[in-house]
């Protein structure tokens, strides 16, 4: 186990084993297989796995994370939301800690949407560490999306939508990685600058 599991304050170390890569690989290989036939929203109907890759590729790059937990759960992030994928099975093959993550970042999906949309808002400054910093690549992930294709079906007025609500969720997630609240910012600002 890295050592970086325990430590907020260093969250970079060489220390890693066998089993932490191949945690990674395997997440990697059961997001790809469980998202297998979604698509993104874009009109060149990315697959849905680029966004979870890209999701753990902030976290790494940018956010100059290397928990095995975290980056794992992030692969994962969406896969109990968007497939038949159940928690349990989480539990089975990656162990207690990936699914407690992925977990705290899975919208209830039985509330209606602006439930949802309000508990994101309510629940972030109540999330762990680890599940704040996943919840903020994820931001960054879709906010670099919108910023760059226009989903189907979405009009200006419910992308900018959009960047207020992140921007309220994005609010309950800081004090946990300066670089990632920074580029949210950024972000943010630029969009909600325009018009
Ligand atoms: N920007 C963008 N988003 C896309 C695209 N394709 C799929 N999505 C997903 O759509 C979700 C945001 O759209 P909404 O209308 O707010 O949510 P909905 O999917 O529940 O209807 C995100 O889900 P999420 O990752 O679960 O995050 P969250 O925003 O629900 O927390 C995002 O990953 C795309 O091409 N561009
Ligand atoms: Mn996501």
């Amino acid at each position: 186990m890295a050592t970086a599991t325990n430590s907020h304050a260093n969250e970079t170390t060489a220390a890693y084993t066998a089993n932490d890569i191949s945690l990674i690989v395997r997440a990697a290989d059961f997001a790809a297989r469980k998202h297998k036939d979604q698509r993104r929203k874009d009109h060149q109907q990315t697959p849905y796995i680029n966004h979870p890759l890209g999701v753990a590729r902030i976290l790494t790059e940018e956010g100059n994370i290397f928990d095995p937990a975290t980056i794992a759960a992030a692969l994962l992030h969406d896969t109990v939301e968007d497939t038949k994928t159940t928690f349990d099975e989480l539990t089975e093959h990656f162990g207690p800690e990936v699914m407690a993550i992925v977990e705290e970042v899975t919208d209830d999906k039985r509330a209606t949407k602006a439930a949802r949309k309000q508990a994101q808002i309510d629940n972030a400054p109540h999330k762990s560490h680890k599940a704040k910093l996943v919840k903020m690549a994820d931001k960054l992930y879709n906010l670099r999306d919108l910023e760059r294709a226009t989903p189907l079906g979405w009009d200006r007025h419910r992308v900018r939508e959009y960047f207020k609500w992140a921007q309220q969720v994005v609010a309950g997630l800081t004090g946990t990685n300066d670089a990632l609240e920074q580029t949210l910012k950024e972000i943010i600002e630029r969009n909600l600058a325009k018009k």
